[in-house]
């Protein structure tokens, strides 16, 4: 049988407020969510027993053991299930963009057409991570409460673009929440009912914050770099995603950012630097036709 796959995209808080924090420690968040076009790739066949296979540009940095949230996404699925699942890992480990997250979604993806299986609650996947119900959504979305509440945001314009650059320095989350001087911000701004270009987006997400991005640049400095680095070019908007240290910067058109992109390599090749578009659909599960 072909194996089913899909791209695990990038996930990008183009905006991330902290609005508040639960009994249990966990923050209440208010942010505007994309997927670029850039990610991991997850593929499933079927085998007599439950295996995991990691490869690709990053995949050094993981191990294909029950930590893993391939596999943790599997068990969740069906803890007797089977499959042969192959994680291809291009997106660097705990950057504030989601990898593990859109793995864990893409696994249950693949899973659920190759078992046949609905997808577990989402009282049940939010267990997993907090950032598993948006990237199973895979379109732009607004994002409440911990991260189980997902509504749709307005159309976004058509050729929004990024370039995303992580200076390689890994982030842990909750030491970033941990830093946090305030707990209580303001949510988001009202949305207003459609952005017609991509100017008027950024107009909009400059009004709002990402509420992490000075504790995350407290305990990275590297962050400041990236971020000053952004905003010599010509993108409409820097900010930092998630807990970091990712950053992006928000163009008008992909041959914008790929131009940034190129610009930015040379002054820092040590970095991590992609330039993609922001997608506008979830990437499909494929049967792939090439693969032997
Ligand atoms: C901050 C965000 C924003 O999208 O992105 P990343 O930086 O991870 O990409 C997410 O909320 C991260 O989601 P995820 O990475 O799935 O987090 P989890 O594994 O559930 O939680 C890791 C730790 O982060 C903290 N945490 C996470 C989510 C949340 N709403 N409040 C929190 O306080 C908790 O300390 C938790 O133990
Ligand atoms: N398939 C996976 N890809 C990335 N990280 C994973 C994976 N499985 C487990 N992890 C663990 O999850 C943590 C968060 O990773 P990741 O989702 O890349 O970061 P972030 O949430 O900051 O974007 C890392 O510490 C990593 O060790």
């Amino acid at each position: 049988m072909m194996p089913i796959e899909t791209l695990a995209p990038a996930k990008v808080n183009l905006a991330l407020h902290v609005t508040g924090r639960r009994a249990d420690g966990y923050h209440l968040l208010d942010s505007v969510v994309v997927f670029a076009g850039i990610g991991d790739r997850v593929r499933a066949r079927p085998a007599d027993g439950l295996r995991l296979r990691i490869d690709g540009p990053e995949g050094a940095a993981l191990q294909p053991d029950a930590s893993n949230l391939v596999l943790r996404a599997a068990r969740l699925m069906d803890p007797a299930g089977r499959a042969d699942l192959e994680l291809h890992k291009r997106l660097p480990v705990a950057s504030g963009i989601g990898g593990g997250s859109a793995d864990a979604a893409a696994t249950l993806r693949v899973l659920g057409a190759l078992w046949n299986r609905p997808l577990p609650p989402v009282d049940v996947i939010l267990k997993l991570g907090a950032d598993i119900p948006v990237c199973l959504a895979g379109q732009p979305a607004r994002m409440r409460g911990i991260g189980e509440d997902i509504l749709p945001l307005p159309p976004l314009p058509e050729n929004a673009a990024l370039v995303l650059v992580n200076p390689r320095v890994p982030v842990a989350t909750p030491a970033v929440f941990g830093g946090l001087a305030r707990r209580d911000n303001a949510p988001l701004d009202p949305l207003p009912g459609r952005f017609p270009d991509v100017r008027s987006l950024a107009i909009w997400l400059g009004a709002q914050r990402n509420d992490l991005q000075d504790a995350a640049c407290a305990l990275c400095p590297a962050i400041t770099q990236v971020l000053a680095a952004l905003q010599s070019t010509d993108c409409l908007l820097a900010r930092m995603s998630g807990s970091g240290a990712t950053c992006f910067g928000l163009y008008e058109t992909q041959a914008h950012a790929q131009a940034a992109a190129v610009s930015l390599r040379r002054s820092a090749p040590e970095w991590w630097i992609q330039a993609a578009p922001v997608l506008r659909e979830q990437p499909p599960v494929e049967r792939d036709l090439n693969h032997r």
